[in-house]
């Protein structure tokens, strides 16, 4: 195509179309990866809310992690979201919708990190293998916080590092509440015509490691297997009765900067069930939390030293043309005007955890997002 100076190609790298979308005016939105069924969805000016959940209609947004430490406030509101509006939506035979004809460079940004408190995380493992000794919980996903700083737009952040290192599931949601960050490996829940699935992952090693010893991992294979009896649990209490199956488990699958164990099960949902229900059933995600998932979440308040926020909760849409698609809100950053971050990371903790290992695992989680400097 001959273009020169006045000649507006339309851009089709979905990146570069978030970006001319910025060019317009507008606070676009954003899903990137693997969507209901889209390679891309964006958003070019969603009405979003603080406070709106999915209802039915449709909905782009945010779910936080419900549990909050007394001592420690939210950056961002709990839930975020609403009508997304018309979509432009890519898939394997392109673009469905109008793009933008304006051209969207990137624009520098910087940002800096301050790591995890490696004691304060020790201390949180040891206490949840001593729970675990006592016969209390199975398994507890603990975590700890980067806090960090940009200098720039976030949505230049968030497509820097997603050109970068594709994630499976990320995701950008902006507002005057402030920006979320998703580079999420994670799919959550879906559900179309009454077909619902959760694709927990749970065991993780670093991408120079090689991929078998995963799947010859113990303590991985273990953890990802309670997790997936937690899941079938929490379908179970939405499901048609004997509806429930794991058809794939233990695959390894890679992830920005690691390989994971990812499982996969699914389930028919019994007529009549709401969005309301299904995320009352499944919500916080099994993965995030620990087993028994009741007792894990009471731990996780006591043992973590911050408030989780947006982390450990779910982004994504629910839309007639994709279904339900809500990824974990892991590998997520929060952005609040003004340009402070937070970064959450943690880990399964089974019996058989080391303290050091797990926080080296924290590390090469986030290592992807908090090495990433403008391209
Ligand atoms: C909690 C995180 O990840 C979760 C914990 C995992 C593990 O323990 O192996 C793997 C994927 C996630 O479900 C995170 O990335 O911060």
């Amino acid at each position: 195509m001959v273009c020169d100076d006045v000649a507006v190609v339309p851009p089709i790298d979905p990146l570069a179309a978030l970006r001319a979308l910025r060019e317009s005016g507008a606070r676009p939105a954003a899903l990137i990866g693997s969507w209901g069924g889209f390679d891309a969805l964006l958003a070019p000016a969603p009405e979003l809310a603080s406070g709106r959940m999915p209802d039915g209609a449709p909905w782009l947004g945010v779910l936080g992690y419900p549990d909050v430490r007394a001592d420690d406030a939210r950056l961002l509101p709990q839930v975020v979201g609403g009508d997304p509006g018309p979509l432009l939506r890519r898939d394997g035979a392109g673009w469905h919708g109008e793009l933008p004809r304006a051209h969207g460079g990137g624009r520098p940004w910087h940002a800096t990190w301050r790591g995890p408190d490696p004691a304060a995380h020790s201390a949180a493992v040891h206490a949840c293998k001593e729970a675990i000794r006592a016969g209390d919980v199975y398994q507890v996903n603990v975590c700890t916080r980067f806090d960090g700083r940009l200098v720039g737009d976030p949505l230049d952040m968030f497509c820097d590092i997603v050109a970068r290192t594709a994630p499976r599931k990320s995701a950008f949601l902006q507002g005057d509440w402030g920006a979320l960050m998703s580079f999420s490996p994670e799919t959550f829940l879906t559900e179309r015509d009454g077909h619902v699935a959760e694709h927990p992952i749970k065991g993780t090693l670093p991408r120079s490691e090689p991929p078998e010893a995963l799947r010859a991992s113990m303590k991985d294979v273990a953890e990802n297997v309670m997790i997936v009896d937690l899941v079938r649990n929490d379908l179970g209490r939405v499901a048609r009765i004997g509806t429930v199956r794991a058809p794939g488990l233990l695959r390894v699958e890679a992830a920005p900067g690691v390989w994971h164990l990812v499982s996969h099960v699914t389930a028919e949902l019994r007529p009549g069930v709401t969005r309301d229900q299904l995320l009352a059933a499944t919500f916080p995600p099994a993965s995030v939390t620990g087993t028994p998932k009741i007792a894990a979440r009471e731990r996780i308040t006591q043992w973590e030293r911050h408030t989780r926020g947006s982390y450990t909760g779910a982004v994504g849409i629910d839309h007639p043309v994709t279904g339900l698609d809500l990824n974990v809100a892991i590998r997520t950053v929060e952005w609040a005007p003004g340009g402070t971050m937070r970064l959450g990371v943690g880990g399964g903790i089974t019996i058989d955890s080391d303290p050091a290992a797990e926080f080296q695992e924290c590390l090469h989680k986030a290592a992807t997002i908090v090495s990433a400097t403008h391209l």
